[in-house]
């Protein structure tokens, strides 16, 4: 599995640490920034992020922003990403297993280091559940983008 990662300065620390677990997992990892502690605007790497994602390259994404809220935002406003914020282990799991979840996102003013590694091996190991209800969810999702796109555009 290839993994697309991300950070804001808030987040650059415990992404530098959290390299391990990658190693450990035995996914390949790419880093879309930031490199420092200099503040940066998390959007713009969180396009970066999802970018890797939606265009087919990387199969998910982890985002540490301060508190993975603005993250999270960001991430979800681009079409293909469903983004969450996760700082449980079942919500880390559950959120790939039932709704096809392809970008983490964590705080790294929320939680530690520890719960932060946990976090990414149950999403990492977790798979999309083949079960129909769940697929019909995640199609509506895609609808939903669609469909809000298209009125927009003034399409019906
Ligand atoms: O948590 C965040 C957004 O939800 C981000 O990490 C922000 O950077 C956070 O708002 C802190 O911003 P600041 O630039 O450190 O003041």
């Amino acid at each position: 599995m290839k993994i697309a990662i991300g950070s804001d300065h808030c987040g650059y620390e415990m992404k530098v640490a959290l390299r391990l677990v990658f190693e450990d997992l035995g996914v390949e990892v790419t880093d879309f920034g930031c490199y420092s502690t200099e503040p940066v605007d998390f959007p713009d790497v969180a396009r970066k992020v999802c970018d890797a994602v939606r265009r087919g390259g990387f199969q998910r994404g982890i985002m540490v922003c301060g508190t993975g809220v603005g993250a999270a935002i960001a991430a979800n406003k681009i079409p293909g990403i469903r983004a969450a914020v996760c700082h449980d282990i079942h919500s880390a799991h559950q959120c790939v297993e039932h709704d096809d979840v392809n970008i983490m996102c964590i705080g790294a003013q929320i939680i530690g280091p520890w719960l932060a590694e946990d976090l990414i091996r149950a999403f990492v190991q977790a798979e999309f559940s083949t079960e129909e209800h769940f697929r019909r969810r995640v199609g509506k999702l895609r609808l939903l983008e669609l469909e809000t796109a298209k009125e927009l555009m003034g399409e019906k």
